[in-house]
């Protein structure tokens, strides 16, 4: 069963099934369907959360007379958390010998400025509904695609040339991408199924079934899981990206979940180039408790990694988020810097770093698939970062980046606060970005 169906079924207990002849049989009475019908669907299903027991829609009563009794048997996946390994810390006192660190005497155990700062953080975190959290954070992104689209389908009157053309438009305008836009395109002009449709909300259903199962099918060997060290040696991820892109606000974040996991953790300052992402880095390891290992602005930032690197050795740290600069203006040098920085990291811990994280904007849509790009050819990306979906009409992004890119998206910045950090779930980003296109379809 393709994502698409599965989405359905989990909150109607029902599949799309496609009904060719039936459709053609309908097509007097619902030539004038007026093309709100979406909207009004929108309405209906706006609070249901996948798999909860309030979750009862307009659409679900009516269709449980005909549901299938085994609607639980391919639920959608609602995995936990993925939490990683977890390593026993039993000693997580610090030493105070770092030259830099203006916070070192709080490392270990202060997480006192936290709490006062977010006092839900600790507990909340653990029980928040991520369902939820990915309904919330795609708003704009759902209701700006469903906008396009109940704009496309009102222009809607067969299937011919500028319905395509009309159908190519609404995709590269929702930030799928092109060549996706594209192949979808040329894939539905093969099907005879869009043919025999007349109705609106059929043409709907059609067309993000594809787009839905077309990443579903794409992303079949991809793993989105962070990987850790296999050893007792320290987990390192090296985050990269251009300025402003939220690298230090990811690490901020990432740094408060492992040290509420107990892991010990450090950061390394390796952002010298701009005087202020130090301070930064600086400021997100006193707010979350953690050591951060810096020099002045302008070191050579692998000497910086060499030292957090050695340190997080020698004082038995479980995890090192190192930060770097993001000057994709100067391409070649910037390259050079990564590829020390990872050498310097390699020839310490030939296992390290496990994870190279592209942090990307997701609110600047075809721009971040074009750094996306750029930096995949100088630097060997494990994972992405999307930062700011939640004020972003362009999740549709996180298709491109799939279908074009094949780099697997790690985790998703759904906020700006310490625990608005959620591991990727594309199951549950595809049912945030179209649900009442899915659940809503085909009534
Ligand atoms: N709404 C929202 N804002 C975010 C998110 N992630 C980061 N931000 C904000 O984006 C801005 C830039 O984030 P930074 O973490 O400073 O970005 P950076 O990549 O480290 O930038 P440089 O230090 O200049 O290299 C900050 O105001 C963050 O609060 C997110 O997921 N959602």
């Amino acid at each position: 069963m393709g994502l698409f169906d599965r989405i359905k079924k989990a909150f109607t207990g029902k599949e799309d099934e496609p009904k060719e002849t039936e459709k053609v049989d309908e097509t007097a009475q619902n030539a004038e369907e007026p093309e709100t019908k979406s909207a009004d669907k929108t309405a209906e299903s706006e609070d249901t959360t996948v798999g909860s027991e309030d979750s009862t829609t307009e659409a679900e009563s009516k269709d449980e007379s005909d549901s299938e009794p085994e609607q639980k048997d391919e639920p959608l996946e609602i995995k936990p958390e993925d939490k990683g390994e977890v390593k026993d810390v039993s000693d997580s006192s610090e030493s105070e010998e770092e030259t830099v660190e203006p916070e070192s005497e709080e490392t270990g155990n202060s997480e006192t400025a936290d709490v006062e700062e977010n006092p839900e953080s600790e507990s909340e975190s653990e029980t928040k509904d991520d369902v939820k959290e990915y309904d919330e954070g795609l708003k704009k992104s759902r209701n700006s695609f469903s906008a396009r689209f109940n704009r496309f389908l009102a222009n809607f009157r067969s299937v011919d040339e500028e319905f395509f053309d009309d159908l190519e438009e609404l995709l590269i305008e929702s930030d799928v991408g092109y060549e996706t836009a594209m192949r979808l395109s040329d894939e539905l002009r093969e099907e005879v199924k869009l043919e025999n449709v007349k109705k609106r909300s059929d043409v709907s259903d059609v067309i993000v079934k594809k787009l839905v199962d077309m990443y579903d099918e794409e992303g079949k060997e991809e793993d989105n899981s962070l990987k850790f060290s296999n050893d007792k040696t320290p987990t390192i991820f090296l985050f990269v990206g251009v300025n402003g892109a939220g690298k230090t606000t990811t690490i901020g974040k990432l740094a408060h979940r492992y040290q509420q996991e107990g892991k010990k953790v450090l950061l390394a300052a390796g952002d010298t180039f701009r005087a202020g992402a130090i301070e930064q880095l600086q400021v997100w390891g006193k707010r979350v408790g953690v050591p951060v290992q810096a020099s002045k602005a302008q070191t050579d930032p692998a000497s910086v990694v060499f030292d957090a690197v050695h340190r997080a050795v020698e004082e038995d740290f479980d995890i090192l988020l190192v930060d770097t600069a993001g000057r994709l203006q100067n391409k070649e040098g910037l390259m050079r810097e990564l590829e020390k920085i990872k050498r310097v990291i390699t020839r310490e811990l030939p296992e390290a770093p496990q994870e190279v994280l592209l942090v990307l904007d997701g609110s600047t849509g075809q721009n971040a698939l074009s750094q996306a790009k750029q930096f995949n050819e100088t630097t060997d990306v494990s994972g992405i970062v999307l930062t700011k979906i939640d004020g972003s009409s362009q999740g549709g992004i996180v298709l491109a980046i799939r279908n074009e890119l094949h780099i697997p998206v790690k985790l998703v910045g759904l906020g700006e606060q310490m625990d608005d950090l959620r591991d990727f779930d594309p199951e549950k980003f595809i049912y945030g970005l179209f649900k009442e296109l899915i659940v809503g379809s085909g009534e």
